[in-house]
């Protein structure tokens, strides 16, 4: 259970929770709170705890992962565009469930290109960590070429790093290092889940080294001649794969409840290089 910094009654909590279950989002929970006196850092503990422990008692009851803390960048019709330290980047579209938003602006043209020159020498066929045998698999699901970048790997991975941590408010060393991607004609990514699932046996050994992945940013490092969106089966939702512009998703917990099936769909025309960074839940080492 969350620890507890504020005093909430039963019958406040009770009301806090209704609003919430409603659909209510957090700033009219919070005005209330706030006119009857309610300091606003306050309000905002109150209403976090009694939120977090209602999931988790949820959560327990139903046999369900308890829900962590994810990334969280913007809140709903906020600011069109966000600071992200050396870089404005451009808020398209919001979607509150799946918890997908997408970017404009992430990386420069330049720093697209740059990216796309340091991998392609370094690329090979896309493999998929078999969680039952513990090894690297090639997949028929997943046609793409790719490469790591170890983490503060060069200058470039810095900067990129730094903005995406500034972007997301999430610790760069909480990251894995930069995926890069190349997808050529009628290459794809099937559709599936970035977090790693609890039930698989070598999921404790990739947990030891920073907890679940939390979030994942795909960033598109060109724009395909036609294809290779990034689909959202489970919300209807694709989005298309622009030069410099990223997809954020979050997972609060490891469970297709969160709506984050998600691929790379075929690509038809020209060739698609996207970036992935994984966001994990502590210190990835
Ligand atoms: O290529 C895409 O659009 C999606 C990439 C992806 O799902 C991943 O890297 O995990
Ligand atoms: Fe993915």
């Amino acid at each position: 259970m969350p620890s507890q910094d504020v005093e909430v009654d039963d019958a406040l909590a009770a009301w806090i929770v209704e609003q919430v279950r409603a659909g209510q989002p957090p700033e009219a929970v919070l005005a209330p709170l706030v006119e009857q006196g309610w300091d606003e850092d306050a309000a905002i503990d109150a209403v976090e705890w009694v939120t977090r422990r209602f999931l988790e008692q949820h959560a327990v009851e139903e046999g369900l992962p308890v829900p962590v803390r994810v990334p969280a960048p913007i809140v709903a019709n906020g600011r069109a565009t966000v600071d992200a330290g050396d870089r404005q980047v451009q808020v398209l579209a919001n979607l509150l469930h799946p918890r997908v938003i997408v970017f404009g602006s992430v990386l420069s043209h330049e720093e697209c290109d740059a990216l796309v020159a340091s991998a392609r020498s370094r690329l090979s066929r896309s493999s998929t960590f078999n969680l039952d045998s513990g090894v690297d698999e090639v997949h028929e699901g997943r046609t793409s070429q790719g490469m790591f970048f170890a983490r503060g790997a060069d200058a470039l991975c810095r900067r990129i790093e730094a903005r995406i941590a500034t972007l997301l408010d999430w610790p760069v060393d909480h990251g894995e290092g930069l995926q890069v991607l190349r997808y050529g004609p009628g290459a794809e990514y099937r559709p599936h889940y970035d977090y790693f699932d609890p039930q698989r046996p070598g999921t404790s050994a990739l947990l030891a080294r920073g907890g679940q992945r939390v979030a994942s940013l795909v960033i598109y490092l060109n724009t395909p001649e036609c294809g290779g969106a990034t689909t959202f089966p489970d919300a209807r939702f694709e989005v298309a794969p622009i030069k410099g512009n990223a997809v954020f998703f979050s997972y609060d917990r490891p469970h297709p409840m969160t709506g984050t099936l998600h691929g790379g769909a075929p690509v038809i025309e020209g060739e698609k290089w996207v970036a992935t960074k994984w966001l994990r839940e502590r210190q990835y080492v």
